[in-house]
């Protein structure tokens, strides 16, 4: 399984640089990549044109040839650095998981998931609590890919590492595809079987 982006550019209508320029990329299942580079160099903006997020871009995104679907469930799941960003406030936590599927009560427990959470909005969280919920909803059975914005830096270091591993080894089982974004090279370097730096096009 392929996950491509081909000749990908972009700036954001505010502004009159582009942020990406002319970037090829492909990912593929067999390997845990990393996307690396300086603040500001475009991943996270990369990391919403992959996964769907934003689609006034240039070029094309394919998963297996073909375009990501629009009104469907997207095979491509982006987990953000800021979940509550992305999260309904009115909506409690169960129906935030519900609207992309109900793990079972082992898979909470292995993501530290507590039962009482399940009835809570989401400002009545911390940032890593909301942080397992918002990478268990990405591991609905339908995705095929993961793409991880930076996403345990809510969380402490043991914590980091647990939720991590876990998140491993079910991409692994299920032959999915990941693509991590961080910057913290020595967790990279450890877990990772590629590594994509991305250039700063307007960096000095
Ligand atoms: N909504 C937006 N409108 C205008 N500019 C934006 C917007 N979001 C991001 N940018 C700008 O686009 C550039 C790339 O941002 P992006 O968040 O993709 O970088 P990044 O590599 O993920 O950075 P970091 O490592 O600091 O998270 C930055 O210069 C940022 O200021």
């Amino acid at each position: 399984m392929e996950l491509k982006g081909s000749n990908i550019s972009f700036k954001y209508p505010s502004t009159k640089k582009y942020i990406l320029k002319d970037i090829d990329i492909c990912i593929d299942n067999t390997k845990i990549t990393a996307l690396v580079g300086d603040s500001g160099s475009g991943k996270s903006t990369l990391c919403k044109i992959l996964s769907g997020y934003t689609n006034n871009f240039e070029g094309a995104v394919t998963l297996d040839g073909k375009e990501l679907p629009k009104k469907e469930f997207c095979p491509v799941q982006l987990i953000f650095q800021h979940p509550e960003k992305v999260m309904n406030p009115k909506w409690k936590m169960n129906h935030i998981l519900e609207e992309s599927w109900m793990p079972d009560d082992n898979l909470l427990k292995e993501f530290g998931i507590q039962k009482t959470w399940l009835t809570r909005f989401p400002q009545e969280l911390s940032g890593g609590e909301l942080q397992r919920f918002s990478v268990l909803r990405a591991l609905n059975p339908k995705t095929q890919f993961i793409i991880a914005d930076e996403m345990t830096t809510m969380l402490d270091a043991i914590t980091q590492v647990q939720i991590l591993t876990s998140v491993i080894e079910i991409v692994k089982k299920r032959n999915m595809g990941m693509l991590i974004v961080s910057h913290d090279m020595p967790l990279v370097e450890t877990i990772c079987d590629e590594i994509i730096y991305l250039k700063d096009i307007n960096g000095i």
